[in-house]
This record gives structure tokens, C-alpha cells and sequence, in this order.
């Protein structure tokens, strides 16, 4: 590949035990952006995103990232157009990170890793009854990416940030009842879309990635509370929860397309 060997292939990845690449997969996520390949297609709607603040429920660590979830028995928190061909819900949004700066993030542009990745969550609830139906499906779920880059203390973060120290072992939870996660987005409207998976168990090809063209700025202390958090249990001998990405995948038989010239 342009910037990444497969030599993985059929390795087992350190974190989830799980084979890194699904027998027979052919869209499967992460992968590379190269800028100069993504093609402009005049025909992508912008993306409409409108969150309801006081659908936020709780944070927990659930061993492989933290997880804000979200009331999801109605459309309250949806997303509509872009790639879209219906409305989806948002369940919850979590991060990808590093141990240091220069890696983290699940996709790259162009090779370049930024130092974390936000990825938030939505399903189609127009037609399939559940999440855990919708994950198994191929438009079943529309993953909405934002780079995180050094730079500037984002004050929205913060209220994430000082929530930490409470959810740092895996499986602890804390209510978390008013946020708004559209202050983590990026004003510029610009993205790339492609066909993809989960880049966690259980990988399925059910996701419309849709990954912001322009990164959030965040400072090292924000970036150094993520990585105060562990991988371990309470009890367990502690293990950093850092470098929770997923390697790059093949892109195959696949086109990334632009929002933007
Ligand atoms: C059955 C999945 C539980 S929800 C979830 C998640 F926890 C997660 F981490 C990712 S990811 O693959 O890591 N990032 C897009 C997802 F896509 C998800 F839908
Ligand atoms: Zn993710």
C-alpha cells in the first residue's frame, strides 16, 4: 500500500486478540486518505447535524476507548444528508489516541497520523429495529470522524476531560447528563466519505464513514488525560490505555469521495 505493508495480515492484533483483517473482507476500516485520489462528487448533500444536548446519558470505559452514550429511543440526536440516503441516530461518540503525538489516529491523510481520532456513532433506526441489527448490516451505521490536532486547549473537551479521572478503570461509569457534542466539530463543512467497517470487534462492513476535511485543535494536557485512563479493571495490574487504533486496511476495490474541490 501507499504508506502501510500488510505484513499483519493474518496476525492477531495485541489489543482486541481478534484477526486483524476479516476472511473475505473487502471494505474494512481504517484506512489512508490520499487527498489527490478522492474524487469530487458535486452530488453529496451537506451534512445535517442536529444533536439534542440533554440526550447525553452517562460516560463509561468500556477497555478499549471512553464511551459517551446517548438517549437513543427517538430522533432526537440525528444526522441527515451528506452520503446519506436516510437519517441516522446518534448512540455515542469515543476517541482513537496515542502514546505520544505522533500517531493515534485511525485513518491518516496522505500517510500523516494526527496524534487522536473522535469518531461519532449514529444508526439507522429508519430501517432496522435496533443498534445491534443495524451493526450487522451495510448502511446499517454512519460513523462521523474528526482529527484532533496539538494545538490550542479546547474549552468544549474540557467538561470530557475532568469527567476522566472518574471512568479511569474499564467498566466504570458516570452520569454525564448535559453535552453537546457538535462543539467538537469542526466549523468547516468539508469531508471525504467512503464505504467501511468498525475498527473494533466486531468489524462489520456496516458503516458509511464520513471523516471532516479540517481537524479540532486540543492541548497536550487534553491529550495526556486521555492517557491517564487503563485498558485494566479495577484489581487488575495496570495497563495505559494508549495506541487503541486499529492498523491501516487495504482499500481494494474502493473510491473515497470529496465534499469539496
Ligand atoms: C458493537 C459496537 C459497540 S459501539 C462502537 C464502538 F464502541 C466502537 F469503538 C466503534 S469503532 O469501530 O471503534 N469506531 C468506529 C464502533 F464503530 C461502534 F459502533
Ligand atoms: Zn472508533
Amino acid at each position: 500500500g501507499a504508506c502501510c505493508s500488510y505484513r499483519l495480515r493474518d496476525a492477531l492484533h495485541p489489543l482486541w486478540q481478534s484477526p486483524l483483517t476479516i476472511p473475505g473482507g473487502t471494505r474494512q476500516s481504517p484506512i489512508n486518505i490520499q487527498w489527490r485520489d478522492s474524487v469530487y462528487d458535486p452530488f453529496l448533500k451537506p451534512l445535517k447535524i442536529s444533536y439534542d444536548p440533554t440526550t447525553c446519558l452517562h460516560i463509561w470505559n468500556n477497555g478499549y476507548s471512553f464511551l459517551v452514550e446517548f438517549d437513543d429511543s427517538a430522533d432526537r440526536s440525528i444526522i441527515v444528508g451528506g452520503p446519506l440516503e436516510n437519517q441516522y441516530r446518534l448512540k455515542q461518540f469515543h476517541f482513537h489516541w496515542g502514546a505520544v503525538n505522533d500517531w493515534g489516529s485511525e485513518h491518516t491523510v496522505d500517510c500523516k497520523f494526527y496524534p487522536a481520532e473522535l469518531h461519532l456513532v449514529h444508526w439507522n433506526a429508519v430501517e432496522y429495529p435496533s443498534f445491534e441489527e443495524a451493526v450487522m448490516e451495510g448502511n446499517g451505521l454512519a460513523v462521523i470522524g474528526v482529527f484532533l490536532k496539538l494545538g490550542a486547549r479546547h474549552e468544549g473537551l474540557q467538561t470530557l476531560v475532568d469527567a476522566l479521572p472518574a471512568v479511569r478503570h474499564k467498566d466504570t461509569v458516570i452520569e454525564f447528563d448535559v453535552f453537546d457534542p457538535s462543539c467538537l466539530l469542526p466549523s468547516c463543512p468539508d469531508y471525504w466519505t467512503y464505504a467501511g467497517s468498525l475498527t473494533t470487534p466486531p468489524l462489520t462492513e456496516s458503516v458509511t464513514w464520513i471523516i471532516k476535511k479540517r481537524p479540532i485543535e486540543v492541548d497536550e494536557d487534553q491529550l495526556e488525560a486521555f492517557r491517564t485512563l487503563l485498558f485494566s479493571s479495577h484489581g487488575e495490574e495496570e495497563r495505559r490505555m494508549v495506541d487503541n487504533f486499529r492498523p491501516l486496511q487495504p482499500l481494494m476495490d474502493r473510491t473515497v469521495r470529496s465534499s469539496f474541490r
